[in-house]
């Protein structure tokens, strides 16, 4: 019997599975699941079957973020039905074994929980992503994570955004959870960010044995930050760039953005101000990966969470 009246019940969360490589190019992901894939003892727990996998492998053999298409943007329906074979794109013809090995998204049969590891090359530090305010599951894990890593710090960035939100490799688990640790270069190792990639993993980990060992997980709230508008370089009438990151927003991620504060600096030196209507915490400032998709930033607004008691059904 549970001692809280309104705790959510989820099923043993047995399948789990780590994902490196998504981005062959975010060194922390790739070379930790290779290294778990030769011994997995670290992440295994008595109750966990743990599967480190990498999911992009031809990326990962260029050092690339992809081969034809972003794979972290190819979980959509679409794709994971589309017909064609070996003339589909390859990280769509990928998406669809992922989900045939881990998936099939949105179905009983698939995996628990999956975390999927990225690098930024934004000052980010340690940010866990979420893809929905209700998952009571992943709530309390992002909350035991924060209390398990203090002094250390890590934050939870929330992409339910209608528009914003995009079909990610961990969204076939029924659990999924992106990590996103920064600032790492593309292509290169710091073994401050492995380091600290590591350890989220570990007490991720354990906090999943603890639940399948049937501890009760009481209300709690989490504090995050919601994806609320993707902000753009300033362009000429040509779709060139012309201004940078502003020097006193540059690193700022999670520091609050206020109306009127410097937010870009043209290349003849003028500053465009920040206009929107209140305070947000921007965040991915100056993603090298987001050039492409015509993003300087992400603005979030910062909202507590209520996150019910969990236990085993
Ligand atoms: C820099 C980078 O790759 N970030 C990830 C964020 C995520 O996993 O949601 C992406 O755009 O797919
Ligand atoms: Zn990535």
């Amino acid at each position: 019997m549970s001692s809280y009246n309104n705790s959510a019940c989820y099923s043993e969360a047995r399948r789990v599975a780590i994902f490196g490589g998504t981005h062959g190019n975010e060194m922390s992901g790739v070379t930790l699941v290779n290294l778990w894939m030769k011994n997995s003892a670290e992440v295994q727990r008595k109750r966990v079957e743990t599967k480190p996998f990498i999911t992009n492998p031809k990326a990962v053999e260029k050092c690339t973020r992809y081969v034809d298409t972003d794979l972290n943007r190819a979980f959509t329906p679409e794709n994971l039905s589309a017909p064609g074979g070996d003339d589909l794109p390859y990280e769509v013809q990928r998406a669809q074994e992922i989900n045939r090995i881990f998936g099939p998204k949105g179905s009983p049969e698939a995996y628990d929980v999956i975390f999927d590891l990225h690098n930024t090359t934004s000052n980010m530090g340690c940010t866990l992503i979420l893809e929905s305010s209700k998952d009571h599951f992943n709530l309390q894990m992002m909350n035991y994570i924060k209390k398990a890593i203090a002094p250390a710090s890590c934050l939870v960035l929330l992409n339910e955004h209608p528009l914003l939100k995009y079909s990610t490799s961990r969204s076939v688990a029924k659990h999924p959870v992106g990590l996103e640790v920064g600032p790492q270069p593309q292509g290169v190792l710091r073994s401050n960010i492995f380091e600290a990639m590591r350890v989220i993993l570990k007490h991720a980990l354990d906090f999943i044995e603890l639940f399948n060992e049937g501890m009760e997980f009481p209300p709690c709230t989490v504090e995050v930050f919601r994806v609320s508008e993707r902000i753009d370089y300033p362009r000429d009438a040509n779709g060139n760039i012309i201004a940078m990151v502003h020097p006193n927003l540059q690193d700022g991620d999670w520091e609050p953005l206020n109306p009127g504060d410097p937010m870009f600096q043209t290349f003849d030196g003028k500053t465009i101000h920040y206009q929107g209507s209140g305070t947000v915490y921007p965040t991915f400032i100056n993603e090298a990966a987001y050039y492409e998709k015509q993003q300087a930033f992400v603005t979030t607004r910062r909202e507590t969470l209520v996150a019910s008691a969990i236990r085993k059904a």
